[in-house]
């Protein structure tokens, strides 16, 4: 089943204050003193070059190629475009950066992140300038088209607005592209990339405001470096597979707690007889989906992924009493939960087979299922500490496994 995560929409909200902030900001920029101004103009530079750092440093390809997009279109404006688009090689330029913001953000959105020094990431870069490369053509192509299609490109469609319709819609559907992306893949790179989009419209469809691409081109780049940012703390403190936080995260949890919670130990029944029957990778799409019914508990608690097939939850605040109904909801809704799995073992191994019998017969869905059980200890005297309440959670967890599974222990 398609699972969308809605609450990483509320990623966009970080770009979108960057966005907004730097439209505000540049009404003020003409009262400033000239040598600021010089050093405002070379900010987009700048930051777009601590982008490319940072993302070299933490090997995100598609974060590199945006602040080196943002860093092209900076200079493409500022060297090109400060001339009436009546003329006609700034308006080629001008359709050429209409086109390719759109494209190449949809691309880098779309790429999905296998790291840099290896061909995939070198095939990235370089299709990546060979689509800057295309837009030229596009644009000549554009331009030379029927009176219908060169209209549609034509810049300037109302006043105060410059983006062609053509462009505007296409940035307008690759916007909801990227939200969609955003949803699926709750990847950390999706936000940046569409306050790049959102700078790169606005640095485009309001390029007669004086000082817009020099905003625009900062906001970009600070949107890219939150991104960044984000991706080092998930790198840091997540889980790689589950997307839970992860013991460097649960430790430090651990340290800062007041004198009254409960700590829940949960661990995937059985978890090696099912790897052993429908494969290791099968296992992890079922670890992914215990963690993602772990991490919605109620009751203020906090899941981690404690290691192997085995989570902790963190009640702040709470008895043991105040848990068992968040507890029990989590290990029953576990436990009714079908997942669909194709079992890529039934998969035939060559390609040619494979097309053969997909012609034929449907590759095997199974549905399995999983139960969890857990051991609840809530801290109950001064001067236990945080391990020690793990401890007793844990020796209650042994207890729930001895007593049969699937069921909660306190
Ligand atoms: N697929 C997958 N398996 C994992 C991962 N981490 C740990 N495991 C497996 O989890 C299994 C844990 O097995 P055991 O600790 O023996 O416990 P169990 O089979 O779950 O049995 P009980 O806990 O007694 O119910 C081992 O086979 C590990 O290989 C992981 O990230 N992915």
């Amino acid at each position: 089943m398609l699972h969308l995560h809605w609450a990483a929409l509320t990623r966009l909200l970080v770009p979108a204050c960057f966005v907004s902030g730097a439209l505000m900001v540049r009404e003020y920029l003409p009262a400033l003193s000239e040598n600021t101004q010089i050093v405002l103009a070379a900010l987009p530079y700048l930051v777009a070059a601590i982008c490319a750092v940072m993302a070299y440093q933490f090997r995100r390809v598609r974060l590199l190629l945006a602040a080196l997009g943002v860093a092209a279109l900076y200079w493409l404006i500022q060297n090109h475009l400060q001339v009436s688009l009546d003329h006609p090689d700034a308006a080629r330029l001008y359709l050429v950066a209409s086109l390719a913001v759109p494209l190449l953000c949809l691309y880098l959105l779309v790429l999905p992140e296998r790291g840099m020094f290896n061909t995939w990431g070198l095939l990235a870069c370089v299709f990546f300038l060979g689509s800057a490369g295309a837009c030229f053509a596009l644009a000549d192509l554009i331009l030379g088209a029927s009176a219908g299609v060169s209209q549609a490109f034509a810049h300037r469609p109302v006043e105060g607005y410059i983006l062609s319709i053509g462009a505007s819609q296409l940035l307008a559907l690759v916007a909801v592209a990227g939200i969609a992306a955003l949803l699926l893949r709750n990847a950390e790179a999706e936000g940046p990339l569409l306050g790049v989009l959102a700078a790169g419209f606005a640095s485009l469809a309001f390029l007669h405001l004086e000082s817009i691409s020099v905003v625009m081109g900062i906001a970009a780049g600070l949107c890219l470096v939150w991104g960044l940012l984000r991706s080092s703390y998930a790198m840091a403190y997540r889980d790689e597979l589950t997307g839970l936080l992860g013991r460097r995260a649960l430790n430090e949890r651990l340290a800062s707690l007041g004198k009254r919670y409960t700590i829940a130990m949960l661990d995937v029944d059985h978890f090696k007889r099912f790897n052993d029957k429908h494969g290791h990778d099968v296992g992890d799409e079922v670890l992914k989906l215990v963690a993602s019914r772990v991490r919605e508990v109620g009751n203020g608690g906090t899941a981690y992924r404690y290691g192997g097939e085995e989570f902790c939850i963190v009640f702040p605040r709470k008895s043991s009493e105040d848990c068992a109904a968040a507890l029990d909801e989590v290990r029953e809704r576990i436990a009714d939960y079908k997942m669909s799995i194709r079992d890529r073992r039934s998969r035939p191994a060559r390609s040619k087979d494979g097309a053969r019998r997909r012609g034929a017969t449907r590759i095997r869905s199974d549905q399995v299922s999983v139960t969890i059980s857990a051991g609840v200890a809530a801290r109950e005297e001064d001067g236990q500490d945080a391990e020690s309440v793990i401890l007793a959670a844990d020796s209650k967890l042994y207890k729930a496994k001895r007593s049969g599974r699937n069921r909660v222990v306190f």
